[in-house]
């Protein structure tokens, strides 16, 4: 018989997710107290498993165990345990027994929930589907993830203070130039580690106005948080540093949309915007230029969807909505301060401008600058193009390929004498639904990934912990530690989960095995599974519960002498 030639258990795991717990076990799952002594006596040899009759709680019944010979192979099993039965072909009937099969699996009476998500029995067509997230999610994910690791030019570094008040390991976000009034840096916090994006306006002697103070009150989706600011002297001049949130892999609607300078940009990807003028972007660009370079976006088919338009129309002006209700005015909005990350769109650097010009301000004609500025973005994106001075030309290519709404939105916004953000919903309309649609369909999707992600992170838990326990070489100085106990059920344990071979003794590789082994184990299940001793000359029967509480016991011994973490 070939060792671990065993069926897979494949009860569907697709019930009461809602009793999911990820730190710690279920609370529903009653607490089984099984001593070491339960699986031992299921071991012919006892000299291999050292009982101390101590570890045995003294309310458990000793099990009755019946012993059997089948073709060379002793099987042990309690006799009171209805879930196992010899089969006419001398396999066992139970779940994940030799010889039994997902068809004839005798199901005991559950008391335990199964909880976690179902993962597809067998290795089926496009599996990988399934047990990935799509591609569009991972890629935004990595670049969350390696956005950390990722190094400016450090000669640009040289000159940087070591840290700045809680903040250290400062690197610039843009290009260090001289003559800037302000620069820009990601810096770690000190304490908890948490990364920030830090505005530093040179030489600054002016005491932040009012208004700076309402930027901190300002908390929305879409705008860039500011947290506080302090000044000081590590540059060598009196600076002011403004600290907001750092938003990982973010880049501006310039570099995105706009800039075919910028490697790997929209723009750039698509060709169509190769700027003779590109060595002075605020040069004058003669007429003919304009024209062509829309014409060209146009005929190169790069312009953009008219639903990223409104998208990015909708959660702009709902920023803009939140700093006009609390009284202030953006005064920055364009392509280089509105940050976006996937389909998400952050209005960057709010309050550098108010404190920049800390002099009073007409705010009402602050805010209608801002729905001016907004109107001139939307233009340049939609033509694709930050040089649509020619007004009635860029127009004019709109109608051509947008709908008349974001045409007449536009002009709205660029002409209109007085106009308030408000105005601006009846205009966007039932866009706004497709917005709301559109997000909660993303979250739909994020969330059904998180449940997956929550249960691999599960089980890589589970994973480690019978790693730390089992073929470790030595514990409190016995050398036998993994070999013996519960340690040993765990053992065998792993060598069904991952060393089981088919019938023509090939390995079988069956990722839905591990899952659902691991869940049942988690959840510490009353289904009963063979450990095969590697002789193949015994067959332990234990429960999962019982295997979980072997699990919990000897990492618990472990955890009692490990040290501290510093
Ligand atoms: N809060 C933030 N989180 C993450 N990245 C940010 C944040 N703010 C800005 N950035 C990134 O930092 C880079 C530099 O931004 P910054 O506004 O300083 O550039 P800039 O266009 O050169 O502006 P300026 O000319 O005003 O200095 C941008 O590419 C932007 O993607």
């Amino acid at each position: 018989m070939n060792r671990n030639n065993i069926s897979t258990p494949t009860r569907s795991l697709n019930q009461s997710y809602n009793k999911l717990t990820l730190e710690s076990s279920p609370p529903s799952a009653r607490k089984v107290y099984v001593g070491e002594c339960i699986p031992i006596k299921y071991y012919t040899s006892v000299a291999m498993l050292p009982e101390s009759p101590s570890n045995t709680p003294p309310h458990l019944p000793a099990p009755q165990i019946h012993q059997e010979n089948v073709g060379g192979t002793t099987y042990f099993y309690p006799t009171n345990d209805v879930n196992v039965s010899l089969n006419s072909s001398g396999g066992l009937n139970s779940s994940g027994l030799i010889g039994g099969s997902e068809h004839n699996m005798a199901v005991p009476s559950m008391a335990y929930p199964q909880m976690y998500a179902p993962i597809p029995a067998s290795p089926i067509q496009g599996l990988g589907d399934t047990f990935y997230m799509p591609e569009q999610i991972r890629s935004e994910m990595q670049q969350i993830a390696q956005d950390p690791y990722t190094q400016p030019n450090t000669r640009q570094c040289q000159n940087l203070p070591n840290s700045l008040e809680d903040y250290t390991e400062l690197l610039p976000l843009e290009e260090l130039s001289p003559h800037s009034n302000t620069t820009s840096f990601r810096a770690t916090h000190r304490i908890h580690g948490d990364q920030y994006a830090l505005r530093r306006l040179h030489s600054y002697g002016t005491v932040p106005s009012k208004r700076f103070q309402s930027w901190k009150q300002i908390d929305h989706p879409n705008i860039i948080r500011l947290n506080h600011w302090f000044t000081t002297r590590a540059f060598g001049d009196h600076s002011m540093v403004i600290v907001y949130d750092y938003h990982p892999a973010s880049v501006t609607l310039m570099q995105r949309y706009l800039d075919s300078r910028t490697p790997g940009s929209n723009a750039a990807a698509n060709g169509s915007y190769h700027d003779p003028f590109s060595s002075d972007p605020d040069a004058p660009r003669p007429y003919t230029h304009q024209k062509n370079a829309m014409l060209r976006a146009v005929a190169g088919g790069s312009l953009l969807p008219e639903a990223v338009l409104w998208s990015i129309l909708v959660q702009l002006t709902a920023g803009l909505r939140a700093i006009h209700a609390a009284g202030l005015a953006c005064r920055t909005l364009d392509p280089t301060k509105v940050l976006t990350m996937g389909c998400r769109i952050r209005i960057a650097w709010c309050g550098v401008a108010d404190a920049l010009h800390a002099n009073e301000i007409d705010i009402n004609q602050a805010q209608q600058d801002d729905l001016t500025a907004l109107g001139r973005l939307t233009l340049a994106l939609a033509c694709r193009t930050i040089h649509c001075d020619n007004l009635p030309l860029s127009i004019e290519l709109v109608s051509r390929t947008y709908s008349v709404d974001l045409k007449n939105l536009i002009i709205y916004l660029l002409s209109a004498p007085r106009r308030s953000v408000t105005d601006l919903m009846p205009m966007i309309g039932a866009r706004f639904y497709t917005q709301v649609e559109a997000f909660e369909r993303r979250t739909d999707i994020l969330e059904s990934h998180l449940a997956r992600e929550l249960d691999n992170g599960r089980m890589l838990r589970l994973l480690m912990k019978i790693c730390f326990i089992i073929e470790r070489p030595e514990f409190n100085r016995d050398h036998k530690w993994a070999e013996t106990g519960n340690r040993y059920l765990l053992k065998l344990f792993r060598d069904y989960l991952f060393h089981s071979v088919t019938t023509e003794g090939r390995p079988w590789l069956d990722l839905s095995h591990v899952s659902n082994c691991l869940n049942q184990l988690d959840s510490g299940t009353e289904i009963q599974v063979g450990l095969m001793t590697r002789d193949e000359g015994s067959v332990l029967l234990v429960t999962y519960a019982e295997l979980k509480h072997c699990l919990d016991q000897a990492f618990a011994e472990l955890m009692q002498v490990t040290p501290p973490s510093p």
